[in-house]
């Protein structure tokens, strides 16, 4: 066990069988003071399975990891991804907080990539284009996907924004259904330029467009894109200093910024600007995202929890799961720490999750009475964009009484009728749900990701678990196409079925 766990270990022994519902009766003030606001958004941590003491150790463990110094680190653009020899300077794409030259450098190409965007999307708002479709996948679609979703009351209405993602051409045949090539333009988001989901779907759009006229491109491959076909003014840089899942502040948000307007776009950037300097620069008690990240190694490494659900309490974020899934899980989920030895720890929890209240009518009933305690962070949404003051009212009665039944459970003489209670929630109140407080929303799980990466050692910004599969893939295909045979007997017993049916 990493010796760091110990005084925490320490702790949860100490706090012996100590109930939630018991922390809150015993501390009357805990209720308040276990909460913390950055800019729009109020988070609440009373319902967390530690007291004070426990969390004071926290706090020590992350001074003693000097988490203050990673963070500092991360902005100035250290080589944080070791394994390849980059830094991740997402927060130069949003705030100028990042000191030295490689960071200065870092925002002077965000700044002038961010105005060809503009003038991309001015030029596009000028011509008789209607629909715009992103393609890409991962990183060059999630985020793009979730932001355009989640602030559909900010469109201004330009555009109707459409996405391409998956190697299932049936989506792409969807999504073009209706469509016309003549006022649809493209934009091909993929910062390797290699991905093959992506040029697949790339190559349908470019014959069903006809013209390369409406093709847009977002790449750090910038010689790649141009290959494909697209006029080396319209392909947008991004660069390997950006990591895919945290590039959505780049112009790889070329989907947003048509979606929202560049007003709303630099609203976006600045909510997370925002977090940024939260982040950066606010002590380790008050620092919203520390304690996002201390709060998740807690619940995995000391409460042995396995899994996290996230449920945010708007229709409008029901992406933000799936959204959360690439971040957390692509860059938490690893085994051995930035040198390559094995970690001493549990890492990654999985993490899942839906929108309330329709999750409440699907898995809630698991996270009430199953056998594993799900920690669960609510996403609740002040002032809805609607004017349906009495839905809402219902939809935050049921945000708040999810989490009150969660930790307080209610005994009952009949077990299948009996809550256990004592399961820990952390609730997310956004003033409202804008570009500024999405990018701040967003901009916290980053930081809270980094920082439950460096204290498990682990770097948080590469991906090499994706790479075998698609390597046998490209072996196999020969034997899918019928000209070739599989090596791996279950494979071949499979193909066998497929050929079969074909
Ligand atoms: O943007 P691209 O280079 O096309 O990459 C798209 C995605 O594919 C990769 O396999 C990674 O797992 C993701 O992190 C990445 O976002």
């Amino acid at each position: 066990m990493a010796a760091w766990l110990e005084p925490l270990h320490a702790q949860a022994r100490r706090m012996g069988n100590a109930t939630l519902r018991g922390l809150v009766d015993d501390d009357p003030a805990r209720a308040g003071d276990f909460s913390l606001r950055v800019g729009p958004i109020h988070a609440n941590f009373a319902r967390q399975r530690m007291d004070r003491e426990a969390l004071g150790a926290l706090l020590g463990v992350a001074g003693d990891m000097a988490l203050p110094v990673a963070m500092r680190a991360l902005f100035d653009g250290a080589t944080v991804n070791v394994s390849e020899q980059r830094p991740a300077l997402h927060t130069a794409l949003r705030s100028g907080l990042g000191q030295g030259e490689i960071a200065t450098r870092a925002r002077g190409q965000a700044r002038a990539a961010h105005e060809r965007m503009a003038d991309s999307i001015a030029t596009l708002e000028a011509s008789e284009v209607t629909d715009i479709v992103n393609v890409g996948i991962g990183g060059s679609d999630l985020g793009p996907r979730l932001s355009v979703d989640a602030l559909k009351d900010w469109r201004t209405g330009r555009f109707r924004l459409h996405f391409v993602g998956n190697v299932d051409a049936s989506e792409a045949g969807h999504v073009l259904d209706g469509l016309d090539p003549r006022r649809t333009a493209v934009v091909l988001v993929s910062k390797s330029f290699g991905t093959q989901e992506t040029l697949l779907n790339g190559a349908i759009l470019r014959d069903w467009l006809g013209s390369g006229d409406r093709m847009h491109a977002v790449s750090a491959n910038v010689a790649a894109a141009v290959a494909f076909g697209i006029d080396p003014g319209r392909v947008l840089p991004m660069w390997d200093w950006v990591g895919g899942r945290y590039s959505l502040w780049s112009t790889v948000g070329f989907s947003i910024a048509a979606a929202i307007g560049m007003q709303g776009f630099d609203g976006f950037l600045g909510g997370a600007a925002e977090m940024d300097a939260h982040a950066l620069e606010s002590p380790v008690e008050a620092n919203l995202p520390l304690r996002h990240a201390l709060t998740a190694v807690w619940n995995r490494n000391i409460l042995g929890l396995p899994t996290q659900a996230v449920l945010p309490y708007d229709q409008r974020l029901a992406l933000f799961p799936a959204y959360l899934q690439q971040l957390v899980m692509e860059s938490l989920g690893k085994s051995v720490r930035t040198d390559g030895s094995p970690v001493a720890t549990a890492t990654v929890p999985v993490l899942w999750g839906g929108a309330g209240t329709n999750a409440q009518h699907s898995f809630f009933q698991a996270l009430h009475q199953g056998t594993d305690v799900v920690p669960a962070d609510f996403i609740g949404v002040v002032h809805p964009a609607h004017g349906h003051s009495g839905s809402h009212a219902v939809l935050l009665a049921n945000l708040l009484a999810q989490s009150e039944a969660l930790a307080n459970g209610c005994a009952d003489g009949d077990p299948q009728k009996a809550y256990p209670g004592n399961r820990p929630s952390t609730v997310l109140l956004l003033d409202a749900l804008t570009p500024r407080s999405l990018g701040a929303l967003i901009a916290l799980y980053e930081h809270s990701v980094y920082l439950q990466a460096t204290m498990w050692g682990i770097n948080a910004f590469d991906q090499w678990g994706v790479e075998l599969g698609k390597r046998i893939a490209g072996d196999l295909l020969p034997a899918v196409s019928g000209k070739g045979e599989a090596r791996d007997p279950v494979t071949r017993a499979l193909l066998a079925e497929i050929h079969g049916h074909g």
